[in-house]
């Protein structure tokens, strides 16, 4: 017999939720508990449609049309994909786009050239450089040439280097961290004095996500390849981030009962039944943890589909600021 109700979750705080009652209560199926579920892909949709009114605006009332250029080098499918899915997002809430696409072999100065252009372009308000590069070039060199007032990404140092101290702001805060902590202030799950574990150290996730929730109050741990114990210390976690790459490593063992997970990994594993022959997982075991989690994000429709609205979010800042809206 399969029995459901809707139970409240007291280890968070919904009080302030201004979202719908079933998503801010834990879900009770034949006397387990399952965690709340973050829908990435909802709030996404919500801040496009925010930002597309805020851009018709602007448009109505400056004439300024926010712009983004992105640069692709090379053919990675994976790349192509989430460029045409940037493309689309900038079509659906009124931005300009403009792409480039480079060869896997093209040279590292062609990419600088057309760095240099879209700095010059004024209708350009963000760049962003499709990562990983081919081998061949220098990131550090190719990330360092765009101008810091266009850096949408939130990558180049002098933005990291603010990012990390206090009392200074970024430019820019890079938008697969702003997602994650986007979805935790949309979701009222409170931060401040709470322990928070990232998993991963990366330059565009980890490292940047661990910034921002130590900005935010939290005590802050990572857990990276070299830590010892990894499993007990993220247990610790009142809130954790995952942000490694391997497809269901933090498992229900790993998480403390009522603990918020929010989930960055977006893997493709081998699935027959699907008609692409794969489906994307996350960096968290999804079946176990969400018996003990209170909040959990789903991959797909995830943390990923708000990366791309905060890099909206980003360009419409961008803009703003170029011509000094408010
Ligand atoms: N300079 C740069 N900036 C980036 O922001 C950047 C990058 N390089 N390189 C690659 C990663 C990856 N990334 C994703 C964005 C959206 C989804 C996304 O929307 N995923 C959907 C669907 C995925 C699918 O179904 O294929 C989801 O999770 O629901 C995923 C991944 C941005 N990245």
């Amino acid at each position: 017999m399969l029995s459901f109700s809707i139970v409240p979750y007291c280890s968070i705080d919904f009080i302030h939720c201004n979202l719908s009652k079933v998503d801010v209560y834990a879900i009770q199926v034949d006397n387990e508990t399952f965690a709340k579920v973050i829908d990435g892909k909802r709030v996404a949709k919500d801040i496009r449609e925010e930002i597309a009114v805020e851009i018709s605006k602007m448009k109505e009332e400056v004439g300024i049309v926010p712009g983004l250029a992105v640069i692709l080098v090379g053919d990675r499918k994976d790349s192509a994909t989430y460029v045409r899915n940037k493309k689309k997002a900038c079509d659906s809430v009124g931005i300009n786009s403009f792409e480039v696409r480079l060869a896997e072999d093209s040279t590292e100065e062609e990419v600088l050239n057309h760095i240099s252009k879209f700095n010059d372009d004024p209708s350009v308000h963000g760049i962003l450089v499709q990562l990983p590069l081919p081998s061949h070039m220098n990131e550090q060199n190719v990330l360092n040439a765009v101008c810091i007032e266009k850096d949408v990404d939130g990558f180049h140092p002098l933005n990291i280097g603010r990012l990390a101290m206090r009392g200074r702001e970024p430019l820019f805060v890079p938008c697969t961290p702003k997602g994650c902590i986007e979805l935790l202030h949309r979701y009222d799950i409170p931060i401040k004095g709470k322990r928070a574990v990232v998993i991963g150290r990366s330059n565009i996730v980890g490292m940047p996500a661990a910034l921002l929730l130590q900005r935010e109050d939290a005590t802050v741990s990572i857990v990276h390849s070299r830590t010892k114990n990894p499993e007990e210390i993220t247990r610790q976690a009142d809130i954790i981030i995952a942000a490694v790459g391997q497809p269901n490593m933090v498992r229900g063992s790993w998480v403390k009962p009522g603990a918020v997970l929010i989930d960055v990994g977006i893997n493709p594993v081998e699935d027959p039944e699907s008609a692409r022959g794969y489906r994307l997982v996350g960096d968290i075991c999804y079946e176990e943890a969400s018996k003990v989690a209170s909040a959990i994000t789903p991959v797909p429709g995830g943390v990923g589909p708000m990366t791309i609205a905060m890099l909206l979010s980003n360009t419409l800042l961008s803009a703003k600021r170029i011509h000094n809206l408010r």
